[in-house]
């Protein structure tokens, strides 16, 4: 039995001071970051240069003793493996080349493929798992196949994930085919995470909350489910946090129904509500609103009902979604004694 706080949480223990860490601890808040992003080049170049992505990992552990490190990388690697060309534009978010239809899908590059793109990955994991504190988590993570699809169909960010949206609802055969694709990719692509030393795995679905009724069980429901239970049968102990973002009331059971032993929620949610909801099923991570770290004034207050909301059950602190890069880094010290005392 291992003691490092975030494993007891994930495991159902009740721990008097939740552990804690942040969506996007590693990032552009931090000057340190933005110092060795510049030393890469680019944000691309930082993800697949193990020594300076593991170096972005590290540099929140040591500014603030969080008790997870979550590996630098991004969800868009898995779309690129698969063979898409992917740029970030300055000011503007990502740009991919499109997935539209069954012959698009069909040309995408074989499972085996993905680690000749994704290895400079597994390789950040390794030096991080030699160069953690002992009692600090590492999370690995990958995208859930909706919210990769959405990023495959449209090319880039949409408000409303339309694009994905056409495809599903006009040439269902292809889009099923993509998921598919994504899913099994997936699966490979933790497996080797895990295999390199990653802890813990977190199933980012940022745009869960777009999905409706039965598409929600077909498209984020079932698909984690597949790559959970395909993780845990090669590896029966490894923990996995679900991260359904919006879902909403579905959020409700969504543990449970995908085989997660965590479900992330995030900030549209009241503590209150799902504590009573969503916790009496188990651990729950989140759900502080990121701009708090922008602008103080109800930080304390709000960190202190989040913690006091989830203390009769097992929790994880963490924000509701990322930090933004306008965070004043001090206010991280300010939730942190908030949390701790
Ligand atoms: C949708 C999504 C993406 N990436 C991710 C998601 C799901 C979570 C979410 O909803 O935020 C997940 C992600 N992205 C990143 C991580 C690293 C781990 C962490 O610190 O949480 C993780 C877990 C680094 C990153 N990924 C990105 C940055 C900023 C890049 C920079 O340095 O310029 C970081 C630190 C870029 C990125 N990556 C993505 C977008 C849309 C953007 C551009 C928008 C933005 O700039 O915030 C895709």
């Amino acid at each position: 039995m291992t003691d490092k706080p975030i494993l007891r949480a994930l495991r159902g223990e009740v721990l008097p001071t939740p552990p804690v860490w942040m969506m996007r601890q590693a990032g552009r808040y931090l000057p340190e970051y933005r110092a060795t992003r510049a030393k890469a080049g680019d944000f691309l170049s930082l993800c697949y240069t193990p020594e300076l992505a593991a170096e972005v990992t590290l540099q929140p552990i040591r500014r603030y003793g969080f008790d997870a490190a979550i590996l630098f990388a991004d969800i868009l690697l898995v779309p690129q493996a698969l063979g898409l060309d992917l740029r970030f534009v300055q000011g503007e978010g990502p740009r991919l080349s499109t997935v539209t239809d069954a012959a698009g899908v069909a040309a995408l590059r074989p499972l085996d493929a993905i680690h000749d793109t994704l290895h400079p990955v597994y390789e950040t994991v390794r030096i991080l798992a030699g160069a953690l504190p002992p009692e600090v988590t590492l999370i690995g993570f990958a995208g859930a196949p909706w919210t990769v699809a959405t990023y495959m169909v449209a090319g880039r960010g949409t408000p409303d994930q339309g694009p994905a949206h056409r495809m599903k609802d006009t040439d269902r055969a292809a889009f099923v085919a993509l998921i598919d694709r994504i899913t099994t990719a997936t699966i490979e692509y933790l497996d080797a995470q895990v295999q390199a030393g990653a802890e813990v795995v977190k199933l980012f679905d940022s745009w869960a909350g777009s999905l409706k009724g039965a598409d929600f069980d077909d498209f984020a429901l079932e698909p984690a489910r597949r790559i959970i239970a395909e993780l845990k049968r090669r590896h029966p102990a490894l923990p996995v946090i679900a991260f359904p973002r919006e879902a909403k009331e579905r959020y409700v059971g969504f543990a449970g129904a995908v085989g997660a032993d965590a479900v992330a929620i995030d900030n549209s949610v009241a503590p209150d509500w799902a504590a009573a909801h969503v916790q009496v099923s188990g651990c729950v991570q989140g759900n502080l609103a990121p701009h708090h770290l922008v602008n103080p004034a109800d930080l304390e207050a709000e960190t202190r009902r989040i913690v006091d909301a989830f203390s009769g059950g097992p929790h994880i602190f963490n924000l509701g979604h990322g930090i933004t890069p306008d965070a004043d880094p001090d206010n991280v010290h300010r939730m942190l004694a908030a949390i701790r005392g």
